[in-house]
């Protein structure tokens, strides 16, 4: 089941084009990386997909809404709801414990405080991070803070995961765990997975590969 779709989409920033004219189809539970040379529009793609950037051209609809037609607030409102982000630098809150951060958009979404560090410890457990649950982001390692983003990411159960360089700051041993771990969550909950990546070994773990060059998109396993 298609679950999100570019259509023709197309975004500048004042004289440079950033995107031109892109298709992009993400199924349902599908790992996708896009991968790509510095400055090909990765990020602006992906930052279109998840309605963060209004593309000038062409439509985004996500489980069939026109996510260009859609209010700021409406968008907000399916970020939250449906969305996940994992980005390079885990962006987690430096005065909260690793669990209290996990649990951070179930207490947002209203869920009482034991629920949410209940489930919140599970998911860091699924994450191989249990152990860094009391401690504050500047007391873990950059690949504990990634599972911890991860595990935020995951924990309110969303129907799409954007990861923007997710393993871009850890060394390659610990961003393929990071990948694996992601991956499998995902395959598990039924999330698809955006992922923007430079790193072939991290691409490795997608379905399917996209290349985006000069603003274009190259589909190399030919999806429709
Ligand atoms: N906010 C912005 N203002 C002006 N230009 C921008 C902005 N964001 C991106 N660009 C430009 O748009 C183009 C695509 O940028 P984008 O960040 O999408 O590329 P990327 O493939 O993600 O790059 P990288 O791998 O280096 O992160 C680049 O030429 C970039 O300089």
């Amino acid at each position: 089941m298609t679950l999100l779709r570019a259509e023709g989409i197309g975004k500048a920033y004042g004289p440079t084009p950033a995107l031109v004219d892109v298709d992009l189809t993400v199924r349902a539970g599908e790992v996708v990386a896009v991968m790509g040379p510095s400055g090909s529009g990765k990020s602006t793609l992906l930052h279109c997909l998840a309605g963060i950037v209004r593309p000038d051209t062409g439509a985004v609809t996500y489980d069939g809404r026109d996510l260009t037609a859609m209010s700021d607030a409406g968008r907000s409102a399916l970020r939250r709801g449906d969305f996940g982000f994992v980005f390079q630098f885990g962006r987690l809150v430096p005065e909260l414990t690793c669990v209290e951060n996990v649990a951070l958009p179930l207490r947002l979404a209203g869920e009482r405080r034991r629920a949410a560090e209940r489930k919140a410890l599970e998911w860091l457990e699924r994450l191989e991070a249990a152990g860094v649950g009391g401690r504050r982001p500047g007391e873990v390692s950059g690949g504990q803070a990634q599972r911890v983003a991860v595990a935020r990411a995951l924990v309110t159960s969303p129907r799409v995961v954007f990861a923007d360089e997710p393993t871009g700051a850890l060394d390659s041993l610990n961003g393929e765990q990071v990948m694996r771990l992601l991956g499998d969550a995902a395959r598990d909950t039924g999330a698809a997975v955006l992922l923007v990546t430079h790193e072939a070994r991290v691409a490795a773990y997608s379905d399917r590969e996209v290349v985006v060059r000069d603003g274009r998109i190259r589909d190399l396993m030919g999806a429709p």
